[in-house]
């Protein structure tokens, strides 16, 4: 059974307690900092903390103005087969899996399993993500029921809307696990991070020193940008 210890949906206030080793209300402030810098300069510091890849392109949203912040509760998805044992067992299963003891604030990360334009959920299965109290789903295939989801309160990211039942397709496999997601590979606990120009996957141990050079990017940016003010055209070399 899930145990719902906060509500941290975008929509709710925060009840208290703890995320991981932070307050709700330090994380719900980390997001606001994130969403203030936006996808780029984090893109940007984790090129210069880490060697990985850690981007995904954009992705669609049934409400686009929603960013999505938290910690990775990840499901690897896979083709469906008749005759895996896996593919026999309940959404909620897996969903609880990978929510664990402390569902609050998370993101639900659901992998495509080779199929992104399959549909992977929709409003009723994913209605656990809000009466939990994730901070919403991010995932790498299709979802049914945009004006649901929209409704739910939380924020979701995927590859489009779907209207085909997806589950002959591709079935939720294994839960708590690191999986692909459009070429990043997402770890549990990981932070992600997703806006209107896409995502970015920092791992947690990481996160205070990619904010910070996130921040320091951005500082440089804008210094740029003052010089770029007052640059003469043609410009003119030092001699
Ligand atoms: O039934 C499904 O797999 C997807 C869906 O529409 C829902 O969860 O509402
Ligand atoms: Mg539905």
């Amino acid at each position: 059974m899930c145990i719902r210890r906060l509500g941290t949906a975008r929509n709710q206030e925060p009840q208290g307690g703890t995320v991981g080793d932070m307050t709700v209300t330090e994380e719900l402030r980390l997001g606001d900092a994130f969403a203030v810098l936006g996808c780029a300069p984090l893109v940007d510091a984790m090129g210069r903390v880490h060697n990985h890849r850690a981007h995904v392109l954009p992705l669609a949203s049934p409400e686009p103005g929603r960013h999505l912040f938290g910690q990775a509760a990840t499901i690897a998805y896979m083709p469906w087969r008749d005759d895996v044992e896996q593919c026999s067992q309940t959404f909620a299963d897996f969903f609880c899996r990978a929510a664990g003891e402390s569902p609050g604030g998370k993101v639900l990360v659901l992998s495509s399993g080779g199929y992104p334009e399959a549909s992977h959920g929709g409003g009723t299965k994913l209605s656990r993500v809000a009466r939990h109290g994730l901070a919403g789903v991010l995932a790498d295939g299709r979802l049914r029921d945009f004006g649901e989801l929209r409704e739910h309160g939380f924020s979701t990211w995927c590859r489009g809307e779907a209207t085909r039942w997806g589950g002959d397709t591709v079935t939720p496999y294994a839960a708590d696990v690191a999986v692909e997601f459009a070429g990043v590979c997402i770890v549990p606990g990981d932070y992600v991070f997703a806006d209107t120009s896409g995502a970015v996957v920092v791992p947690a141990r990481s996160l205070g020193r990619v904010l910070a050079v996130a921040q320091e990017i951005e500082a440089e940016d804008a210094r740029s940008v003052q010089e770029i003010r007052s640059e003469r055209y043609p410009r003119q070399e030092p001699s």
